[in-house]
């Protein structure tokens, strides 16, 4: 059988250790642990306000943690897709402007990531006037052209019906086998993932729980329900947390008792199974979490330190 030497693998794109940001008294995410390998997919789910996309932005070096450890191999270059675009939509903006908006690049480089993204019959057209389809392909090209190691998507099928959500799927995975990149995908969807993840993520402020969707897209109900073409591009990611946060900070826990923080044991250290798909059981692992009193989050730092701009793509 053939075996990885990790003492020959590369190293790993980026990697985050115990990570958290605070801002005003408050911490956002805290105690944040995963890496991204070239050829790798991560989607951190979770709901909104859960810290993804801060999560996000800590690993590709916009916002610096105030405690933790994230490091980057040098160089690193990031392919950024955010949430949102500060665009004046006032003005007239055609697709291969866009592209070019914050950033130099060559026609020829424009041409393959339109071609790759299927959308070069656009290039002359007004932004304003794309489908939610269209412009998320666009704002995929305009991240691909830079060719980047790291391909950061925040929320890439929104505004996307179901089937543009596999077709966008596709298209990402195709962008991962012809280029190698590792890709950060962050979606608020709890329930559905990409199939090709490799890892996802739940967030809620720390990571409730991780695990590998590829059990689930495999699992005969699922393709029934979905059909082969959606569970080769689409997976279940089934998963329970054992508490609650709710909105004022507080914990709600499963036997219904309400604690400021979490328990120690509260879903952070166990390793559950799920009996789902021929694949066997899906893993979910819980990790530390804020405020989650395990007594093993080291010191916290003052809060405020500004962000950085290093090793950033085209945000
Ligand atoms: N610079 C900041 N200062 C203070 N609070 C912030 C700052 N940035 C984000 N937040 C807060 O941190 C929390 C996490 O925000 P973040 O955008 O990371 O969440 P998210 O999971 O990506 O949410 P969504 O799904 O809604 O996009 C939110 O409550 C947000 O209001």
């Amino acid at each position: 059988m053939l075996q990885t030497n990790p003492s020959t693998s590369p190293p790993p794109l980026v990697s985050l250790s115990a990570a958290g940001v605070r801002r005003k008294g408050r911490w956002l995410v805290r105690g944040v642990d995963f890496s991204i390998a070239r050829g790798e997919i991560v989607t951190l789910i979770g709901p909104n306000g859960s810290g993804k996309s801060t999560t996000a932005k800590m690993a590709i070096g916009v916002t610096r943690p105030d405690e933790g450890h994230v490091t980057r191999i040098p160089s690193l270059r990031v392919g950024y897709v955010p949430q949102k675009l500060a665009i004046d939509w006032t003005m007239p903006l055609t697709v291969d402007r866009l592209m070019t908006l914050t950033q130099p690049l060559r026609g020829r480089d424009i041409d393959a990531a339109l071609e790759a993204t299927g959308i070069r019959h656009l290039a002359r057209a007004e932004v304003q006037h794309l489908s939610g389809g269209e412009f998320q392909r666009a704002l995929l090209a305009r991240a691909i052209a830079r060719k980047p190691d790291l391909l950061v998507l925040d929320e890439p099928v929104q505004g996307v019906d179901f089937a543009g959500e596999i077709a966008l799927y596709d298209l990402i995975k195709t962008i991962r086998n012809t280029t190698g990149c590792g890709i950060l995908l962050i979606s608020h969807d709890l329930h559905v993932v990409m199939a090709e993840t490799d890892t996802v993520i739940c967030l809620n402020g720390h990571v409730c729980c991780r695990g590998t969707p590829e059990a689930v897209s495999r699992s005969p109900e699922y393709l029934r329900l979905f059909g082969a073409r959606a569970g080769q591009t689409l997976a279940f990611y089934s998963h329970h947390h054992d508490h609650t946060h709710l909105p004022d900070g507080r914990v709600l826990h499963s036997d219904g008792t309400v604690t400021d923080h979490c328990h120690p044991d509260d879903g952070h250290h166990h390793e559950d199974s799920l009996p789902v798909g021929r694949a066997g059981p899906m893993r979910i692992v819980h990790a530390h979490g804020p405020n989650c009193g395990c007594g093993d989050h080291g010191d916290e730092k003052p809060e405020g330190n500004p962000g950085t701009l290093q090793e950033r793509g085209d945000a």
